[in-house]
């Protein structure tokens, strides 16, 4: 896939190098290894706190990042707790370079967050029915934290913004690959972009600063006046790829495009999500269907992260990646045949999912 038809504008580079305290924190952390310390000359950034709530393979990958540029990075952490403040976040990445991970504070709850409110406010928890994503956050938030979300959908910034009405709001969407392969262990594949903006619009002085930091740390920022188009740009892929990717039988992205029916399948599902997309306000380009067809197939194939939740039997991001785009078609009165048949079926299999999960009585 190529990723970086998503992007809207670029937001340029800015070199930095890491501040004093970063590059000691990580210098200690590979004290081992001589050969990967780092030295510092300058950092161009003001000093930041960030808590990131939900940090499992992106909220860590993230949070890491922003790290080596100066920001002092705490996490919220719910079953890993224990490892990662006992080992920190062991990071695997043949792009960035592997690297250890510290966090400033490990927490289990927001709650226990000290040193008043953060700057940033990182939430990147899956988005899975049962979870009261304001109620995670809110103990943490003051009136100057902006919340960032880096989390997979179409519209799921309202409840935070219902909740938070007078927090700037940033919506984030990452084009990588990464996954967690054992307790505070990280594996990053492949990609990084991060396309984000303010929600509902615009960019602030916030959305910039954490746009030149991930840039610096060697990440592509891609800055959007306009997130909500560029979430119904990635729904464009995810809203079909990830169901046809579970209700296949867990195939990945070369089996679902090998023949002329997938394919066909595939961009007609596509054509139902430009539809609703256009009805909602937010039209896509026109070339963006054979742009990402073309770009997957490029790519060497992918599991989706909804393949890989069902491969290990976890809840699946199907209300919010499919059943909020099928919701705006309803309501917006498009046909969406295909879609529609691809929610219920995806709710036939969570059904399956969550009975053989209960144990009989
Ligand atoms: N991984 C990837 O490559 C990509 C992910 N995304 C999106 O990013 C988001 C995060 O995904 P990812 O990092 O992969 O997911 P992970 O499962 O790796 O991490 C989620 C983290 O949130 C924690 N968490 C979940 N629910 C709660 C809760 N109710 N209370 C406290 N902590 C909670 C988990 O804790 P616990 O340890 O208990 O599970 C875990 O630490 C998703 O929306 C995903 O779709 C988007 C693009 C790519
Ligand atoms: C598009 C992709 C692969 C980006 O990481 C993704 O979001 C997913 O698998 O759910």
């Amino acid at each position: 896939m190529r990723l970086d038809h998503f992007s809207t504008s670029i937001h340029s580079a800015r070199p930095a190098w890491p501040t004093e305290a970063a590059a000691s924190r990580y210098n200690r952390a590979h004290s081992p290894f001589p050969f990967l310390r780092i030295t510092v000359t300058s950092s161009a950034f003001p000093p930041c706190r960030v808590l990131v709530v939900g940090a499992g393979a992106i909220g860590s990958f993230y949070g890491s990042l922003l790290q080596t540029q100066g920001a002092e990075v705490s996490v919220v952490c719910r079953s890993e707790r224990e490892a990662v403040s006992r080992d920190g976040f062991h990071i695997e990445s043949k792009r960035l370079s592997d690297r250890v991970f510290r966090p400033a504070q490990t927490l289990g709850s927001v709650a226990d967050y000290q040193g008043g409110p953060p700057d940033f406010l990182i939430l990147s928890v899956k988005v899975v029915e049962g979870t009261d994503r304001a109620a995670l956050i809110r103990d943490a938030v003051g009136p100057q934290t902006a919340i960032v979300l880096i989390e997979n959908g179409v519209e799921i910034e309202e409840e935070i913004a219902a909740s938070f009405p007078d927090n700037e709001l940033i919506s984030a969407l990452a084009f990588v690959q990464v996954s967690r392969v054992g307790p505070g262990k990280v594996k990053h594949f492949a990609y990084g972009d991060l396309t984000f903006g303010n929600y509902p619009s615009g960019l602030s002085e916030r959305s910039r600063q954490l746009g030149a930091m991930l840039d610096s740390a060697g990440i592509k920022s891609t800055l959007t006046e306009d997130v909500v188009t560029g979430r119904w740009q990635k729904c464009l892929w995810n809203a079909v790829f990830n169901p046809i990717s579970v209700l296949g039988g867990v195939l990945d992205t070369g089996h679902i495009l090998s023949g002329a029916e997938g394919e066909a399948f595939v961009r007609r599902a596509m054509q139902e999500v430009c539809a609703i997309a256009a009805a909602t306000g937010h039209p896509l380009p026109p070339a963006l269907i054979d742009q990402f067809i073309e770009g997957t197939r490029k790519a060497p194939p992918y599991k989706t992260s909804m393949a890989l939740d069902y491969e290990n039997g976890r809840p699946m991001e199907t209300e919010v990646i499919l059943g909020n785009a099928v919701r705006a078609g309803r309501r917006e009165k498009v046909a969406i045949p295909a879609l529609e048949s691809l929610y219920a079926l995806m709710k036939m299999v969570e059904l399956k999912q969550a009975s053989s999960s209960t144990p009989q009585g």
